[in-house]
């Protein structure tokens, strides 16, 4: 096996000792200037993150296999580099690379060298086909129950299925002449197989589009921005929506608390060569000259919508921190309601499969503010199932499973008076 393979299995091996062990998210991991992937080429570097999330999708499974091999639990950098190499068997990937590999990380670990043998030992005992029978891994309890409660068994199975697999890249596009092959879904985003680095695909420069899934579009069509509207984008980076906004002809301030997340905002309107007024602030104490036609919240929350996109979420997060999420949500849709002119509209969404941050957040609204009332709008590819009786529009991961789902969402657009 090349020294290469080797660098990139070792840094995987080294992320997920971060995440699992150290509870940290993949992003931190990653971008941390002494973590795992540091001095690492490029290519090195997207591969450790690609086998990385290939293991923490298939923890659960993963662990099954290799159960009836271990008398005690090894050491945690010697059982994650056992699963990465039951990971990529399963995955298709030749064998004898994967069991060389953890025998060698193995090997060099500081106090590890003498378990080189145990792993060798252990993964010649893996099947060829390791998950064959095994379900896809399942969500940690404290989210599982109250999806169940809220979906039914069957729906969250269908989620943990799509859960399983490696997301497909979505684009916003904005000129299709600048823009790589790909299938366009109904609603319009473009949908690619085949990713690689998103900076050397076709367009990327030139600006004629965005990665942003799917179903995070849907709140700004469901804002329906008219070209010189007013439109504030309160939890706005790294500005996804801002730039739909924009690209819609919208007159954009975007707002953010996170000086970093703004800086990503900066750069994504230069690169689309798209305008909207920065503002860095915290929204529960920014008050505005003047009301706005519109105001987008896409709200902090549990993110649980997202974990197809990052399974680490569910080995860092306890859902400890739900409850003053659900709090911050209101506070911020009653900032929002005030920053709009009357009978202008309000889009409340979070990328959350928790109803408590969705619908339950809806109803509270309606409850606290009897004059708003709820907005359905005609949105192509949107199917009649996805809108609740309430009039908001429930996102699922298992919305299209068979094209390789969706990101998890809740919206509702608002109209009236505080
Ligand atoms: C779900 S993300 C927004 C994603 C963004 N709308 C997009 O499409 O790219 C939530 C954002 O809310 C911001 N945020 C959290 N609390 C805030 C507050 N009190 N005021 C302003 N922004 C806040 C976070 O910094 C984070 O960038």
């Amino acid at each position: 096996m090349a020294a290469e393979g080797l660098a990139a299995r070792a840094a995987a091996v080294g992320l997920l000792g971060a995440v699992l062990g150290e509870g940290r998210l993949m992003t931190q991991a990653v971008a941390d200037p002494q973590g795992p992937l540091s001095g690492l080429p490029p290519g090195d570097r997207a591969r450790a993150q690609r086998l990385t999330l290939a293991v923490l999708r298939h923890l659960e499974p993963a662990d099954k296999v290799l159960e009836p091999h271990l008398r005690k639990a090894p050491p945690r950098m010697v059982r994650d580099a056992l699963r990465l190499a039951v990971v990529e068997i399963a995955m298709g990937g030749a064998a004898h690379g994967a069991v060389n590999a953890a025998v060698e990380i193995v090997r060099r670990g500081k106090r590890t060298g003498h378990l080189a043998g145990l792993v060798n030992a252990v993964l010649r005992k893996v099947p060829e086909q390791p998950f064959e029978g095994l379900p896809p891994q399942r969500m940690p309890r404290w989210l599982r129950q109250p999806l169940v409660h809220a979906y039914g068994r069957e729906v969250v199975a269908a989620m943990e299925a799509v859960q399983a697999g490696a997301p497909p890249l979505d684009l916003t596009v904005r000129d299709r002449a600048e823009a790589p092959e790909g299938v366009v879904l109904p609603t319009g985003s473009l949908r690619l197989e085949e990713k690689g680095q998103v900076s050397a695909l076709a367009g990327y420069a030139a600006g004629g589009w965005w990665v942003q899934d799917a179903a995070a579009t849907l709140a700004v069509r469901l804002l329906d921005p008219k070209p010189g509207e007013r439109v504030l984008d309160l939890c706005a980076a790294p500005g996804g929506k801002t730039l739909q906004l924009a690209a819609a002809g919208a007159q954009v301030t975007a707002l953010d608390l996170s000086e970093a997340r703004m800086a990503r905002l900066r750069e994504n309107l230069a690169r689309c060569a798209l305008e909207a007024e920065v503002v860095v602030a915290d929204a529960l104490d920014w008050t505005p000259a003047k009301q706005f036609d519109a105001v987008l919240l896409d709200a902090p929350c549990s993110a649980t919508g997202t974990i197809r996109r990052h399974p680490d979420l569910p080995f860092v997060k306890d859902g400890s921190e739900v409850a003053g999420l659900v709090a911050l949500q209101a506070q911020l849709l009653d900032r929002a309601l005030g920053m709009v002119r009357p009978g202008g509209r309000v889009v409340f969404c979070t990328c959350s499969l928790l109803p408590e941050e969705g619908e339950g957040q809806l109803a509270s609204a309606l409850a606290r503010h009897p004059g708003l009332s709820v907005e359905r709008v005609a949105m192509p590819g949107v199917e009649e199932a996805w809108w609740t009786d309430a009039g908001g529009l429930r996102l699922r991961p298992d919305h299209w499973a068979e094209a390789g789902g969706m990101d998890g969402f809740f919206m509702a657009r608002l109209k009236g008076v505080l």
